[in-house]
Order: C-alpha cells, then sequence, then structure tokens
C-alpha cells in the first residue's frame, strides 16, 4: 500500500495514538504503508515506547512538531480533550495546512475548523476498531475545502483497513457511529451472553468461547461473501419445527430488533449530544 497521489507516501501524524488510531495505521503497515511515514503522539512515554516496539512508527511527544512535519493530521483524541488539544496546534496547523482528519465522535467539522484557525481541509471520519485486522468499516464526510486528491488519499488509507462509505450529509455520521462506530462492541456483547450461555449449558468456558467466537466468525464470513442476504442465510439454519426455530423465535419474541434499534439509536442521539456539549 503506497496511499500517495503523487512519487512519494505522505507522512501522516496521528495526534493521540491510542486504540482507535493505531488500529487504523497498525492495520495500514500490515497493508505495506511505510511506518516511517507515521508519526505517532500520545502523553505517556509507555505508550509511545509500546508504539515504536510495536508498528516501528515514529513517535513524539511534541503535537506541533509532529504537525510540522505532516502532510495530513488525524485527531485521535477523546472528544472531550480535543478542544484544548486543537488550541494548542493552530499555529502548526496554520503554517503547514494539513488536511485534517478526526475520528473523534461528535466534534463536527464547523468546530474543529474554528478551533484550529479557520480555512482549512478537513475529512470526519467514524472508523471502528476492527481496522487493525484489516476488516474495519468507516463512514467518511469531506468538507467542500476537500480536494478529490485529498479524499482518494483518505480513500486508500481506510480502504487498507476496511470498507470505507462516504456520507454526503455530516449529521449521518451519527448514524453510522450507532451501526459500526459503535458496532463491535454490541457483537462483542453478544459472544459474550452466547459464551455464558453455553456454560450455563455445561460446557467449559474455554469450549464456550471457542464455539461462540468462531460461529460469530463463520456466520459474518457467509453474510459477507454469500450472494444470498442474510434473511435468507438466517432461514437456512432454521429447519421447520426445529431447534435453530424454537431459539429464534424467542428472540422475535423478546423483540431483538427493537433492543438492537434502541441500542443504535442510543449511539447516534449520544454522538449528536455531545457535539453539542463540547462545542464552544
Ligand atoms: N475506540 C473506538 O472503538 C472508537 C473510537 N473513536 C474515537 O477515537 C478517539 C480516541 O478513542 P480511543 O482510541 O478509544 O481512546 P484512547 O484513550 O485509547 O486514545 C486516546 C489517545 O490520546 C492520547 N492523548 C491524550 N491527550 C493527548 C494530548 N494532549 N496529546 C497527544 N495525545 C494525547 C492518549 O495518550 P496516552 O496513551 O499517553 O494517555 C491516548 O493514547 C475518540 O475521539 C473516539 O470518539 C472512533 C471510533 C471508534
Ligand atoms: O464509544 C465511543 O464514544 C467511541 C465512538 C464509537 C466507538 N467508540
Amino acid at each position: 500500500m503506497t496511499c500517495q497521489t503523487s512519487s512519494a507516501p505522505r507522512t501522516i501524524a496521528f495526534i493521540g495514538a491510542g486504540n482507535m488510531a493505531s488500529a487504523i495505521f497498525g492495520g495500514m503497515i500490515e497493508a505495506g504503508y511505510p511506518a516511517s511515514h507515521i508519526i505517532a503522539t500520545a502523553r505517556s512515554r509507555e505508550t509511545l515506547d509500546a508504539l515504536e516496539q510495536r508498528y516501528g512508527v515514529n513517535t513524539t511527544h511534541d503535537n506541533a512538531d509532529a504537525v510540522s512535519r505532516a502532510d495530513v493530521v488525524v485527531l485521535g483524541v477523546k472528544p472531550q480533550m480535543m478542544h484544548d488539544v486543537c488550541q494548542a496546534l493552530t499555529p502548526a496547523v496554520q503554517a503547514k495546512k494539513p488536511l485534517i482528519v478526526s475520528v473523534a465522535a461528535g466534534i463536527t467539522c464547523e468546530s474543529l475548523e474554528r478551533w484550529l484557525g479557520g480555512d482549512l481541509a478537513v475529512i470526519r471520519c467514524m472508523p471502528n476498531t476492527p481496522s487493525l485486522v484489516g476488516v474495519g468499516a468507516s463512514g467518511l464526510f469531506a468538507t467542500p475545502q476537500v480536494t478529490d486528491e485529498q479524499r482518494a488519499l483518505m480513500d486508500d488509507m481506510l480502504t487498507a483497513v476496511g470498507i470505507v462509505e462516504w456520507v454526503e450529509e455530516e449529521g449521518l455520521l451519527e448514524a453510522v457511529t450507532g451501526v459500526s462506530g459503535s458496532g463491535p462492541a454490541y457483537f462483542f456483547l453478544f459472544i459474550e451472553s452466547l459464551e455464558a450461555a453455553g456454560i450455563e449449558l455445561g460446557l467449559s468456558a474455554e469450549t464456550a468461547r471457542r464455539l461462540a467466537i468462531q460461529t460469530a466468525r463463520g456466520a459474518a464470513e457467509m453474510a459477507f461473501t454469500s450472494e444470498h442476504e442474510p434473511a435468507e442465510l438466517r432461514r437456512r439454519v432454521c429447519s421447520p419445527n426445529g431447534t435453530t426455530e424454537r431459539a429464534v423465535n424467542s428472540f422475535e419474541n423478546d423483540d431483538l430488533r427493537d433492543i438492537v434499534a434502541r441500542a443504535a439509536k442510543a449511539s447516534s442521539v449520544r454522538a449528536a449530544e455531545m457535539a453539542r456539549e463540547l462545542d464552544q
């Protein structure tokens, strides 16, 4: 993977290289992006040492220095820290005018551009942590200042770690947050629940976990590769008057669809709420 639109790979600074940012650049490096063109920043020396060791990326505590060397700046700090981090970066950002990318839930492009001094190309991204294993899902929105070349660069970066969906309205990123940004946690919770059910039914903890994880993996792989829609794949597991039909009826009677819809909505409502709370 080269992530380039001219001859040399771009230098990308990840400001706040925690779980999400490192999942992205870890996946990019795995796909062939040169670690020498990635700069990661964090507060603690422990985090930076671990990133250097694991990925071979450049690291620094100095966010402004990282920005001054970057073509693309990916903001990966917690939403609550974003305002202060951006304000401290304004001189470096205005001197260099890199493409600004934020992965923070909730924070709008308008807030980011204002906090960073204005007149910037901004892409807002809602990725997810399976990017680390190349199976991420990212929703992206670009402001009008973003050039086709910058869009293509970002598309390349994230396609290396999963699928990419561009949305034409920024507000739709809240829906993306509710479905795929938070989504891995829903599936982990389902795996945890199925594992617990297996233990309750008499399996050892190890066997229950192995079966639950492999079943989730197999179902996702089938849904991903099959020509049939998920509902049809489900029907094919349900023999008439068989065991699965009984279990699926139990889910339907307990309103699983409604439970899932309410959870996804709660996530997206929280994203909108955070945008209001954190705009200053
Ligand atoms: N986790 C997820 O599944 C997803 C997260 N996101 C978004 O990603 C962002 C980060 O979340 P996540 O990765 O989970 O959080 P983490 O806490 O894992 O990462 C945040 C990182 O920011 C670093 N940091 C904090 N303050 C500064 C600073 N002033 N300068 C430089 N680095 C700093 C921390 O450093 P240190 O390690 O030294 O404390 C830490 O490494 C959030 O905005 C979240 O909304 C989006 C989609 C999915
Ligand atoms: O929980 C959060 O706020 C972040 C954004 C989406 C996933 N994790």
